[in-house]
């Protein structure tokens, strides 16, 4: 279309908006790889008041200049009202999985003050794409503080952290993002379920429903103190291969997933302490585990009320249900998290997610998330329901 001109993606192995709906094209990847002696071996130019840093999260002071960039610089919503607050211990999670590149975690300083001014990290990931398991790179927290936008640094540091990708051999990246780039795999909606609504309605996340008051809403959104399912339980370390096995053949239903392996699903799924909450559902009869449910920990810093600083927010993360029906199964992670003091939990309508969405009394969001790949062509954009791939 003749709108808005992408000077940097127009130039990069994506999905071009010209190319939508040309069915010759093959899916797969739009360009092959590079003989790894051909890959640009030292970084690109940044401008001259700046230079590279590799951010190295084990320490403790690398990892608070990350935290403070990203808590004052990164992710708003479209009011301005919230922006994500990761802790480190999220953070060293998200960026350390098995496998992961400490030259992915890459900064920008400035020369004269040291100081951190914008960061993007890359971790390895196997994502299958229909029958195809295809190593690749999960890019993000990419951050430019506030004084540097729109000086064009973004496509810099992209194509930097695209060159220490391909260093490693890996020619193929996911990422999603609330803007409309060159060219959305499919676009999601986000839903929120209210689990502290006096709160939500004082710092202006919710509004007082018509004709409702606030104690009918409290009541509205009220919450047994136990989950009803019998044999719900925190996952342990012992339950890694069950979960890995029950995990992968759910995931198997989807066109894009991750493929877990134990030792992935030891990473991301066994619980941290504030990071991320796995339940299972254990049959007493059997002893066979037959469902799971899992959110992550992501606060936002509520921007500019007298009252409260921090949003704690629940995001749903993976869930499977072979026995215990997925409204059930949610309801009792929804029960679990308000009994974990959150104030919102969160959730794509990916996955299977849409069928529980309006009966657990989640409410519709005021933006979207679109999912992309790169350098890997999806012939038609896919459903949000054909997706099995929440990334942080
Ligand atoms: C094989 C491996 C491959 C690995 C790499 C794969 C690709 C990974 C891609 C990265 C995935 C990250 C995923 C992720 O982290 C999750 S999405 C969250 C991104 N971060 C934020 O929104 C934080 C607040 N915003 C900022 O810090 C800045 O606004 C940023 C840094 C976003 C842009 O800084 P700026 O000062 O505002 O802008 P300029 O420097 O002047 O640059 C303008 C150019 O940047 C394009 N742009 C804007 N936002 C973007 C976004 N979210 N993704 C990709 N591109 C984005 C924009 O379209 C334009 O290009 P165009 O002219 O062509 O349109
Ligand atoms: C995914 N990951 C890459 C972070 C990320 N980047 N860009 C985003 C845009 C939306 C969401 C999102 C995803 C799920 C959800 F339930 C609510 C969301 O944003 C609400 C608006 N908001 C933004 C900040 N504080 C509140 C995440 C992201």
């Amino acid at each position: 279309s003749l709108g808005k001109k992408h000077k940097f993606w127009e130039t990069q192995p994506v999905g071009q908006f010209k190319d939508v709906g040309d069915t010759s094209l093959p899916e797969g990847p739009i360009e092959p790889p590079t003989p790894l002696s051909e890959v640009k071996q030292e970084p690109y130019n940044l401008p001259s008041p700046y230079e590279w840093t590799t951010c190295d999260l084990d320490s403790e002071e690398t990892c608070n200049e990350v935290y403070n960039l990203l808590k004052n610089n990164y992710v708003e919503d479209d009011e301005n009202m919230f922006r994500f607050n990761y802790s480190k211990e999220f953070l060293r999670w998200a960026l350390r999985p098995p496998g992961y590149y400490k030259s992915w975690h890459i900064g920008v300083r400035a020369k004269t003050s040291k100081k951190l001014v914008a960061f993007i990290t890359g971790v390895p990931a196997r994502i299958r794409v229909r029958d195809e398991v295809v190593k690749m790179a999960e890019i993000n927290f990419l951050c430019v503080h506030k004084k540097l936008r729109s000086k064009r640094l973004a496509p810099v540091m992209i194509k930097e952290v695209t060159r220490r990708v391909h260093l490693e051999n890996i020619w193929q990246a996911a990422y999603t993002a609330g803007v409309v780039l060159p060219t959305p795999i499919t676009t999601c909606q986000y839903w929120h379920r209210s689990l502290n609504p006096k709160k939500l309605i004082d710092v202006g996340f919710s509004r007082l429903g018509p004709r409702m008051t606030m104690s009918r809403t409290i009541k509205l959104y009220k919450l047994p103190d136990q989950p009803a399912t019998p044999g719900f339980r925190k996952m342990e370390l012992r339950d890694v291969p069950a979960v890995t096995r029950l995990l992968r053949n759910y995931l198997s239903q989807f066109v894009v997933s991750p493929d877990f392996d134990e030792n992935d699903v030891e990473h991301w799924l066994l619980p941290t302490e504030d990071v991320v909450d796995s339940y299972l559902v254990e049959s007493p009869k059997t002893h066979d585990i037959t469902d799971f449910c899992s959110f992550y920990t992501l606060p936002s810093s509520i921007l500019g009320n007298q009252n409260y600083s921090i949003l704690k927010a629940a995001y749903s993360y993976y869930n499977v249900s072979t026995k215990t029906p997925l409204l059930q199964l949610m309801n009792d992670a929804l029960i679990v998290a308000k009994k974990k003091d959150f104030d919102v939990f969160n959730a794509l309508d990916v996955m299977h997610n849409k069928s529980f969405l309006k009966e657990l009394k989640f409410g519709p969001g005021d933006g979207q998330l679109h999912y992309y790949l790169y350098n890997y062509r999806i012939r038609n954009a896919l459903r949000t329901s054909e997706l099995g791939l929440v990334l942080l």
